[in-house]
């Protein structure tokens, strides 16, 4: 896949590969462990935060499959996972919240309380994570699904956005609570309200992306720097196959994943 690219999608995949250390250094100097991890089959990242000194730590959309390699990071670096959070319901992969709650006892589950889905801790917009020194502060931005949360890093340096603003796309509008006004305002009034050099976190890409700046999406994002009429439109025709995993995905991630653990 890598060797049939165009030329312009070789180079943003190169330059979001010299993102990434940069990225990691940043957050380091900080204090903050902060990893990037990728499950291959549906395309998303999970990511890992921690404070260095305290060692407390948060996972953001793990999925089942991978739950096992987060697991394993996590006690290799001698973390304390404290939260298993989704961003949302997700409709392509079961989450790995339920099964990472019964290898790390004391881990919660979380997500958001729009979302309609059991966790132990069920936000809505304004709540924080609090881990060590550090917090996530949670925006809700519905439109691909009503529960939709993103994650904002307290010093607004890093957003983790879920499905609602994807690398140069975003999230699909024609399933679950969907809907293309939405999502428009949320990206629009949640996110691109952010630092322009907020680095962007999505929970997917399609195409060798990992990272981007709501700067870079605020002026080249080609889906949402079109007028909301046009907007509607472009998500209405867009004409996507379901998601393969979608029938056992969705019942599954309303109770916390497979292994249902939630209290
Ligand atoms: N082929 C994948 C599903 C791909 C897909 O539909 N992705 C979603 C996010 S996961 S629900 C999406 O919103 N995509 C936006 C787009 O424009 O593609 C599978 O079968 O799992």
């Amino acid at each position: 896949m890598w060797l049939s690219r165009s030329r312009p999608a070789a180079a943003a995949a190169r330059r979001a590969l010299a993102l990434r250390p940069y990225c990691t250094r940043r957050a380091q100097r900080q204090g903050l462990l902060f990893r990037q991890l990728f499950e291959p089959v549906s395309c998303t990242y999970t990511y890992l935060l921690a404070d260095l000194k305290t060692k407390e730590a948060v996972l953001i959309d793990p999925v089942l499959e991978t739950a096992k390699r987060d697991a394993e990071l996590v006690r290799e670096l001698g973390l304390n996972l404290l939260y298993a959070a989704n961003t949302h319901c997700h409709a392509d992969h079961i989450t790995g919240t339920g099964l990472l709650k019964t290898m790390l006892p004391g881990c919660r589950s979380v997500i958001s309380q729009d979302s309609g889905a059991l966790a132990d801790i069920l936000l809505r917009e304004g709540h924080a994570l609090e881990f060590g020194a550090f917090a996530l502060e949670t925006r809700s931005t519905p439109g691909h699904t009503d529960g939709c949360l993103t994650y904002v890093l307290s010093d607004r340096t890093m957003a983790f956005t879920g499905d609602a603003l994807l690398i140069r796309g975003c999230g699909r509008t024609d399933f679950q609570q969907g809907s293309p006004e939405t999502l428009y305002r949320s990206v629009h009034e949640k996110i691109f309200t952010l630092p322009g050099d907020c680095l962007i976190y999505p929970a997917h890409d399609y195409t060798g992306q990992t990272v981007s700046t709501v700067e870079e999406e605020r002026t080249l994002n080609p889906r949402l720097t079109q007028s909301c009429e046009a907007f509607v439109q472009l998500m209405n025709s867009l004409n996507l196959p379901q998601p393969q995993q979608i029938d056992f995905a969705v019942p599954a991630n309303l109770k916390c994943g497979i292994q249902d653990a939630a209290t």
